[in-house]
């Protein structure tokens, strides 16, 4: 770097700059902590507004060079969290590496008043939503990261491009996580389905809309070529189209029973994971009595269980079982249909909403039943014709391919007592410790198989550290487990010991 106050790169001066800036922070959080005695919270926001008059000043004077560092023609903006996380996970170790491991895991986000003089509002209409994406601060990486490849677990060791990756090491840390919207209290947005630990700065919140979120296929392609048509064509060519997927959309083409399908401009709808489901997808039982939302234009995901295994308790009778897992299980679904469209027989019916088709999938125990319909082109919501129908996308197949198969989970007899130790926030017993994020014992035990069965041990761990105890934390318990040939076990479940901050 060069010396003193002689000539320096952009890259220095932004540095110094930035040192600068923090000398100045530094001086008013310590300022702000002996004067006026603040907790984290008033911190927190009275950082996000010394950033914010920044940002307003840099946006009044103009000033653009290196002095003031946030300007959007260099893209830079100066980042104003718009709430930090409330999450059931305290730590990284064992968060889910994506949200779909753990769909009850819960987090809150209470919307800043640094941010908006009325938090509420900022929030109108979001409630039509079932799923939001969450821009998030990957905040807990210590730096931020400059390695151009890293080695995501599913990659066992091996290194890949940082971009084809999730990894949260990344050169701006930033994070983008699909959740669910459960509810909207004032200025507050609860989810569930998260990734995010304990404190983590939420940079936005944007509306999942699968019109504009899901890949399309140009209309006035006539599928001979698409991605589609090659996978139902070439079975080897599935390995690398793996995504969760809510319906099969057969167009005009026909389907036989030989195999020797022609199947014009049908694709598989990919609709990312968890997604809300269109009337596409219905549920029946073998006599044709629909178990689930035929033709409904269902928002919330949980009205089905998309992925879960569908079984045959007792005739004609299909109990919706484990929900858990959804992508795998779902993917195991849908390749079980893509055989049957192959091989097996079909039904397929015209109706005045469209083709339906119907197949029965037989594996040893269980018998699936899916009703597909073929629904015309939509409109998106502006009222413009899309033009196009949801088409397949590719996936790396190592991201499919898991170095390890889902764990058994198993609480040994002291873990199972400790669980009662804990009680539904809304209880008041004084003998019991109260989650805060579950609503009930039954839900954190099922958050608590989600985790463990995804195996959260880095690749390090688990290779070098195998009869070592794992401790995490969810929610307010503390988790100490062991694992085995292909399975978790749990040995005890204690509350989590509050931390007292002592502001003097
Ligand atoms: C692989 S990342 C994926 C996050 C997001 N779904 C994405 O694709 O950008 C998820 C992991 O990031 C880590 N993580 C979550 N919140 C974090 C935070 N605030 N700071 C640092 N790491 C975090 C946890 O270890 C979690 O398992």
């Amino acid at each position: 770097m060069a010396a003193g106050g002689g000539a320096c790169s952009p890259l220095e001066r932004e540095v110094r700059v930035t040192r600068r800036e923090l000398r100045n922070l530094r001086q008013q959080i310590d300022k702000a902590v002996r004067v006026h005695k603040k907790s984290i919270d008033d911190l927190r926001s009275f950082l996000s507004d010394i950033k914010r008059e920044q940002i307003q000043d840099s946006a009044t004077t103009g000033n653009q060079d290196a002095e003031m560092p946030f300007c959007l023609e260099k893209g830079n903006i100066g980042t104003v969290p718009i709430g930090f996380l409330e999450s059931c996970f305290s730590v990284k170790n064992a968060t889910p590496r994506q949200p779909t491991i753990c769909s009850l895991s819960r987090a809150r986000l209470k919307i800043s008043k640094a941010v908006f003089t009325n938090p509420e509002h900022s929030l109108i209409g979001l409630d039509q939503f079932s799923h939001v994406w969450i821009v998030f601060i990957f905040h807990k990486n210590g730096h931020q990261s400059c390695k151009a490849k890293v080695k995501p677990p599913r990659l066992n060791g091996l290194k890949t491009g940082v971009f084809s990756t999730r990894s949260p090491h990344r050169p701006n840390a930033i994070g983008l996580t699909l959740a669910k919207l459960d509810r909207i209290e004032g200025d507050t947005v609860c989810l569930s389905g998260i990734d995010m630990i304990e404190g983590t700065p939420v940079l936005d919140i944007k509306p999942y809309i699968p019109d504009y979120d899901t890949p399309r296929c140009d209309a006035s392609s006539d599928g001979k070529d698409s991605q589609f048509n090659k996978d139902i064509v070439l079975d080897e060519q599935f390995q690398t189209v793996t995504n969760p997927v809510t319906g099969v959309y057969i167009d005009e083409g026909q389907v036989d029973t030989n195999g020797t399908s022609e199947v014009g401009g049908g694709c598989f709808a990919e609709l990312g994971p968890n997604p809300p489901i269109y009337g596409t997808h219905s549920i029946t039982n073998r006599s044709g009595e629909v178990l689930h939302g035929e033709d409904q234009h269902l928002t919330k995901v949980e009205e089905i269980p998309l992925g879960c295994e569908l079984k045959c308790e007792k005739d004609n009778q299909f109990a919706a079982t484990k929900e858990a897992g959804v992508d795998q299980s779902f993917f195991l679904t849908v390749e079980k249909i893509r055989h049957q469209l192959i091989h097996s027989d079909i039904a397929t019916e015209s109706t005045d909403r469209g083709k339906v088709i119907s197949m029965e999938l037989k594996d040893a125990g269980t018998t699936m039943y899916h009703q597909y319909q073929h629904q015309p082109k939509r409109s998106s919501s502006a009222g413009q014709d899309l033009g196009n129908e949801p088409c397949i996308s590719t996936v790396a197949a190592w991201v499919k391919e898991s170095p390890v198969s889902s764990l058994d989970v198993r609480f040994t007899p002291y873990a199972e007592k400790d669980l009662e130790q804990f009680q539904a926030p809304d209880k008041a017993d004084p003998g019991k410790t109260s989650l805060k994020h579950f609503q009930s014992i039954e839900e954190a035990r099922s958050a608590i198989m989600a985790v463990l069965s995804a195996d959260p041990r880095s690749v390090y761990r688990r290779k070098q550290c195998q009869d070592q105890l794992f401790y995490f934390t969810l929610d307010s318990a503390h988790i100490t487990c062991w694992f085995g040939d292909a399975f978790a076990e749990i040995l005890r479940i204690k509350p989590v010991k509050e931390k007292k901050f002592v502001t003097e």
